[in-house]
């Protein structure tokens, strides 16, 4: 895998049409990320489109629901044939192990391979002040990451998206194997937006992320393209 490899970027974007523009300008990127905003404006369309394409797709609906609702979502999602999709760890062991089981029994059932169901532990857009004051969380942030990890592990499932800053810790705990994918990157030279948690895409690697999201210091910059080599070179050179 090349360090270009390890960046998804998202399609946060309103159509499928500005989804494939973006596309067609960054060549250079291998795997894409699918979120609410394009999903629930154009369906599943997109997802064919980036298959066509040879890309790798992570498919992030953050579905939250009861065990039933969970597993539903998770066995059609895994039908599409994407690469990783996300579940809100917090919907509970039953849930989580429910999402895994269905996901694989339908990509099984369907001839394609197993998608890597991955857990969000915490937002990387709350902090915490956040997590104790609006959450009522009472855990050393840290450690209420950890604690998710561990049930998604416990779960069965893959991996879980988490901060860089809770990156190391996971990867001690959770072993090499356990995917980490981390938004909240952001270059020296790029802004930070509404994301809280933040560090470099190369300081994000040395904690142990497996994969790094990022996007709007990519897909905002004036030159895309630019943007996204300077990360890799910056990654290659780190
Ligand atoms: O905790 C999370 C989970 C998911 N995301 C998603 O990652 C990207 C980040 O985009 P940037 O433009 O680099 O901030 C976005 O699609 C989020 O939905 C996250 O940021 N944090």
């Amino acid at each position: 895998m090349t360090t270009a490899d390890r960046v998804i970027v998202p399609l946060d974007v309103a159509s499928e049409a500005e989804a494939i523009a973006l596309v067609q300008t960054l060549p250079a990127v291998t795997f894409w990320k699918v979120g609410l905003e394009l999903f629930v404006s154009s369906g599943p369309g997109i997802l064919s489109y980036l298959k066509d394409q040879g890309k790798r797709i992570f498919l992030d609906l953050k579905f939250h629901d009861i065990p039933n609702t969970l597993a539903g979502a998770c066995r059609t999602a895994a039908g599409y044939g994407v690469d990783l999709i996300t579940v809100h760890a917090p919907a509970g062991k039953t849930a989580l192990q429910m999402a895994q089981q269905a996901a694989v029994a339908a990509a099984t059932a369907a001839g394609l391979s197993s998608p890597n169901l991955i857990a969000v532990t915490l937002l990387t857009s709350l902090d915490a002040r956040s997590l104790a004051f609006e959450l009522k969380v009472s855990l050393e942030l840290s450690d209420y990451a950890l604690q998710m990890a561990l049930l998604a592990q416990e779960s069965g499932l893959a991996g879980v998206v988490c901060s860089p800053h809770e990156a190391a810790l996971l990867r001690r705990t959770c072993g090499d194997d356990f995917l980490l994918v981390c938004p909240g990157v952001r270059p020296e030279w790029a802004t930070q937006g509404d994301q809280r948690r933040v560090m470099t895409p190369a300081q994000a690697i040395v904690a142990g992320a497996s994969y790094l999201v990022i996007g709007r210091p990519i897909t905002a910059a004036p030159d895309p393209e630019a943007a996204f080599n300077r990360i890799c070179q910056e990654l290659a050179a780190s």
